[in-house]
């Protein structure tokens, strides 16, 4: 991953002006992940609370009067017809019968399998996107209902504001965590989501709590430990990080983030960072920019 200077941030190149086909498609945080239950089908019932991040990729999107979608660049081991921005406007374009494709522009910024939810972010601007760009007039609930069938992640970014999710995070509540400064920091590790669900050790049984309780209590994230045991590239950065501001892993891994009062107080911790640390310095965001976009 690129060590991107902070001119990326999304919020300021839309207000540089923003092209009426560019869409943003941020990170997210889960700022604390507490696994309760696995259900009969596997999946596990989760506690989270969801931040978006003002960072993350861009897609820039040309309708066409052909039922194609073509994706560019290509990113390499994923095959188009897997990634996730391609599965969303197939899904959108069957769903609704409209008879027009795209032209899709993914400039890539978020590093995958990182637990910021990169893939269900560019699904989620994808799906919000062409639905105004097709007029297919899906309401958000829609989208999300159709969001879910390509990813867990998919319905936060599709809501579109920080919100306390339950089940496997499509029952959302939404909340007003602070918008934090945050180092985010991605270990040279990808780690699958379905691997960590899968490890014995992995804690299940957390007990419920009303997010009043939640909210008061130490934020924690259960998949930790056991990320933290299989990649030690992960613990080395998350204890340098915790000698400054607490720290945690966000999702699954591999990222962890530690956060700050000011922007500044994060950069200069950032600028002491080990050569070989990648990460960035991003603000929380409460509405995630592409709504911010789409509601201005
Ligand atoms: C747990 C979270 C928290 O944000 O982790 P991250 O992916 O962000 O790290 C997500 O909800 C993940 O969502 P997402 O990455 O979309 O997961 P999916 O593709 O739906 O699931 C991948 C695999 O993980 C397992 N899985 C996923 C979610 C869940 N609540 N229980 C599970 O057991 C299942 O084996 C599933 O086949
Ligand atoms: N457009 C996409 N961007 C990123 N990952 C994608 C995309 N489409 C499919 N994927 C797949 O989804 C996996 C999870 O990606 P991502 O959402 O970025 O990470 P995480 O779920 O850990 O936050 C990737 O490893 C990749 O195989």
């Amino acid at each position: 991953m690129k060590t991107v200077s902070f001119s990326t941030t999304l919020s300021q190149q839309i207000a540089k002006g923003n092209p009426k086909n560019r869409f943003p498609s941020p990170a997210k945080l889960n700022l604390f992940l507490y696994i309760n239950n696995k259900r009969p089908d596997g999946y596990h019932e989760l506690q989270t609370l969801f931040q978006f991040l003002d960072y993350g990729d861009w897609l820039t999107i040309d309708v066409i009067d052909t039922p194609e979608i073509i994706l560019t660049p290509f990113i390499p081991n994923l095959a188009v017809e897997d990634n996730l921005i391609y599965r969303a406007a197939k899904l959108l374009q069957q769903k609704s019968g409209v008879k027009k494709g795209a032209k899709i522009h993914l400039d890539k910024i978020l590093p995958m399998g990182g637990g910021i939810g990169g893939g269900s972010s560019n699904a989620a601007t994808t799906l919000i996107a062409l639905n105004k760009l097709w007029q297919t007039g899906f309401s958000l609930q829609a989208l999300s209902d159709l969001g879910l069938q390509l990813g867990a992640d998919v319905p936060i970014f599709v809501h579109g504001k920080a919100a306390f999710a339950e089940g496997v995070g499509e029952k959302m509540t939404d909340c007003y965590p602070k918008e934090k400064w945050y180092i985010v920091m991605k270990p040279d590790v990808s780690i699958a989501t379905a691997k960590i669900f899968a490890d014995p050790h992995l804690p299940r049984n957390t007990p419920k709590r009303v997010l009043s309780q939640l909210l008061t209590e130490k934020y924690e994230n259960d998949c930790e430990k056991v990320v933290l045991n299989h990649y030690p590239e992960v613990e080395e950065i998350l204890l340098w990080l915790l000698q400054y501001a607490p720290t945690r892993l966000t999702g699954t891994g591999a990222c962890v983030f530690a956060e700050f009062d000011s922007e500044s107080a994060a950069r200069t911790v950032f600028q002491m960072k080990p050569e070989h640390f990648e990460g960035f310095v991003a603000k929380g965001a409460n509405i995630s920019p592409l709504h911010q976009l789409l509601n201005d």
